[in-house]
């Protein structure tokens, strides 16, 4: 026989519910109830899907209002308030301006994990970052442009905020080294960007091994760390993919396959039934082209079919700077209410959440489409 389930008493119950609701974390719950993790877990859950009907739904909605927006919606008051006193015009859009600046994510003192920070788009998104006060520690397989990307980034922002790791992702052993590294030097890792990306239709093994097993092994990395019900703090995964992760392109026939699946994975675990209790939200970035060093070795080389075509579409249509790109991570990353969310970033339409396909199980032919976020 195995051990006797520990009984919970109601009143017992509905304290473990409310501190978990003050913000108490399940391990801490854990220990103070001297249970297991699961078991704390197991009960949370209960209380939330016991007897659900469309008014207990709605009280349940209004339960996961956190604190957070509470505290939020009174700085918002408070300033309102004041310029008010202070006799100065306030229109909606103003509010609606100051509301989002207080509502975002504060990246001041968070903690990144980033592949492929030494140039390009990783080495953007590291610079946004930190000059919003976030610390970062990025990995890359270019050791030498790694040193001097993290020298360079560091007489800048500081010694003690922003550090380079070597390590090729496609290499496991190097790649959780690299975690570990970012946990050890930064103490915990908040926010997780796989980015590291080549292309090359030569040599589909090593695409598939760069673009999509490290982002697959990144992420359950940083999700396993992360995750709240097993002690971590919470965080964010943003997965850079690419237009070609949502479209097909003669160009890149391996390159696309290789996004496609990294949109399938993140929007998938976006979904877990456990998403809350985990508390790691999940993005994907698409951009279409932008201005680096990948785009241009690829467009002087064989690596893509077709590459006069790539070469005409740029002369037609222009390239996007990778500012613009970073800038619309750091957009990703900062909207509280955007798990599962795929932001497309183009030069014709800036950076646009792409609107959700309710996709029926019985094919994909009726799609519904709303618009989310
Ligand atoms: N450039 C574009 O037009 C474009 C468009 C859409 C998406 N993307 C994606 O954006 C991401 C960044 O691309 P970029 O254009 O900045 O490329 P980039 O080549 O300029 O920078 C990528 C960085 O990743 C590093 N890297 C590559 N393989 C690695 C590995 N195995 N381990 C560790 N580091 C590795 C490189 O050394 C480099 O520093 C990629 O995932 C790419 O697929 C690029
Ligand atoms: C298209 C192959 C070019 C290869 C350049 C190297 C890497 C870049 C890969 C990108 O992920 C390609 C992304 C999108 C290309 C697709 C459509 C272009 C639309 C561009 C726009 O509106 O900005």
């Amino acid at each position: 026989m195995g051990p006797k389930k520990k009984m919970m008493s109601i009143e017992l119950k509905s304290e473990i519910v409310e501190k978990h609701e003050q913000g108490v974390r399940v391990i801490d719950l854990a220990r103070m109830y001297g249970c297991s993790t699961s078991m704390i877990c197991s009960e949370l859950k209960q209380e939330l899907i016991k007897g659900t009907t469309p008014a207990r739904g709605v009280t349940i909605i209004s339960k996961l209002r956190t604190s957070l927006h509470e505290k939020m919606e009174k700085l918002l008051i408070v300033w309102v308030t004041e310029k008010q006193l202070q006799g100065g015009t306030l229109t909606q859009s103003i509010m609606w301006e100051k509301a989002r600046a207080i509502y975002v994510m504060d990246l001041r003192g968070k903690s990144v994990f980033l592949t492929g920070g030494a140039r390009g788009l990783g080495r953007g998104i590291v610079e946004e970052l930190l000059s919003l006060g976030a610390k970062v520690l990025f990995c890359d397989v270019n050791v030498e442009q790694g040193r001097v990307t993290e020298v360079e980034l560091q007489k800048q922002y500081g010694a003690d905020v922003v550090f380079f790791q070597e390590a090729d992702v496609s290499d496991e052993e190097q790649h959780k080294a690299a975690f570990a590294a970012a946990v050890s030097k930064l103490g915990v890792v908040d926010i997780c960007v796989n980015n590291a990306g080549i292309s090359d239709e030569n040599s589909w093994e090593k695409v598939l091994e760069v673009n999509t097993g490290a982002y697959i092994r990144g992420s359950l990395l940083a999700l396993k760390h992360m995750r709240r019900d097993l002690g971590g703090c919470g965080g964010v995964i943003i997965n850079v993919a690419s237009l070609l992760g949502l479209m097909p392109m003669a160009t890149s026939p391996v390159y696309a396959a290789s996004k496609h699946a990294v949109v399938g994975f993140t929007t998938s675990w976006a979904m877990s039934p456990d998403q809350k209790e985990h508390g790691v939200r999940w993005c994907c970035l698409c951009p279409g082209i932008f201005n680096s060093e990948l785009l241009q070795e690829t467009l002087n080389s064989n690596r893509v079919y077709h590459v006069q075509d790539v070469q005409q579409y740029l002369q037609d249509h222009g390239v996007m700077p990778v500012s613009q790109v970073a800038q619309a991570v750091i957009k990703l990353i900062q909207d509280p209410d955007n798990n599962g969310a795929i932001l497309e970033v183009s030069l014709a339409k800036g950076a646009r959440y792409r609107r959700r396909q309710i996709v029926d199980r019985d094919g994909v032919s009726d799609l519904v489409v709303v618009d989310t976020y």
